[in-house]
């Protein structure tokens, strides 16, 4: 039995019928607040939000939310699940307010005025309010993916997950889309599985690193990047040299600038004069943990500190 906001996932895996091992024994505490699932294409991460969210199950494993057993209770989760998907259809004609009330009734708000301010609170939220009569068809993406968070807040869900909504944002709207889900995670566990660092840097306070099936780092993000301090250098390149350098060097990433090549590199020890000492980021953590320069046990991971 474990504490009453605690999603804990333990040993979970889970193979496709073509042999994809998409899951390998992954085990993660999720406590309330906004957790970061961050990993390539491909890792591993929209099966696992399935899983959490009962529409699969996994073939080993055991995952619970506060006493909810996630994979043999799967009504009683889903009576406190709140699920945006990575690609979810909305009907063109209704408008959102119609479509709010319609999924609030299937929820099973039958009282007329209290479903009324639920939907207007929601839409208030979602900042959608003015629009609120507007057919679905005509929103925008970033509007579509607010109106999805509102239909997913229905019922107050303790466990909420969003898998990668940012994808096919502009950035006025992903900010937007960012700061709404920044003021959820006060009361209950916020799970956003993305592809995007910056999704990550700047809204949750934990965090993981999975790719290939397997969790590589659990860490509370500010942390991870003060480990880092002191171990990432810089230098541009002419794009030709990056062979002779990475045989030299442990590169991190690679990133064109102004026409340029930046090479970032790990090193406890200063790697020549042409580097400087950059002050490292998330991104830095996320390739030092891809390339395999950094590893969990150099990290404290997230569950045993206290900020
Ligand atoms: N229904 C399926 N049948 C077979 N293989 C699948 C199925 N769904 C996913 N996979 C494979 O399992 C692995 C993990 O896929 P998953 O969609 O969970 O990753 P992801 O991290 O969400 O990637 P993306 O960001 O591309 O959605 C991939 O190799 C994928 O090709």
């Amino acid at each position: 039995m474990g504490a009453p906001d605690l999603l804990s996932i333990r040993n979970v895996s889970k193979a496709y019928p073509n042999g994809v091992k998409a899951l390998q024994n992954v085990s993660l505490k999720i406590p309330k607040g906004m957790f970061g699932l961050l990993g390539p294409n491909g890792a591993g991460k929209s099966t696992l939000m399935r899983i959490l969210a009962t529409l699969q199950t996994p073939d080993e494993g055991q995952i619970h939310l506060g006493e909810i057993d996630v994979v043999n209770q799967k009504d009683e989760l889903r009576k406190t699940l709140g699920y945006l998907p990575q690609e979810f259809g909305v009907y063109r004609n209704a408008s959102a307010e119609s479509l709010l009330n319609h999924f609030a009734i299937l929820k099973g708000i039958t009282s007329k005025s209290i479903r009324k301010e639920v939907v207007h609170g929601l839409l208030q939220q979602t900042n959608l309010w003015e629009v609120r009569k507007q057919k679905l068809g005509g929103y925008s993406g970033g509007m579509r993916q607010r109106f999805g968070v509102a239909v997913a807040l229905l019922g107050n869900p303790k466990l909420l997950i969003v898998d990668e909504p940012t994808a096919g944002l502009d950035p006025a709207e992903r900010v937007r889309f960012l700061n709404l889900l920044s003021e959820l995670g006060e009361n209950s566990v916020v799970i956003l599985s993305t592809h995007i660092v910056e999704d990550v840097s700047e809204l949750c306070t934990n965090m993981a690193i999975i790719n290939k099936g397997q969790i590589l780092l659990e860490a509370v993000p500010l942390l991870a990047i003060d480990n880092l301090k002191g171990r990432i250098w810089r230098r541009v390149i002419a794009k030709g040299k990056l062979p002779e350098v990475a045989q030299e060097h442990k590169v991190i990433s690679t990133k064109m600038l102004g026409g340029h090549t930046v090479v970032h590199v790990y090193s406890k020890e200063d790697p020549g004069s042409e580097f400087e000492q950059v002050a490292p980021d998330l991104e830095d953590v996320y390739f030092c943990t891809m390339t395999g320069h950094y590893t969990q046990h150099q990290y404290q991971p997230a569950k045993e500190v206290v900020l």
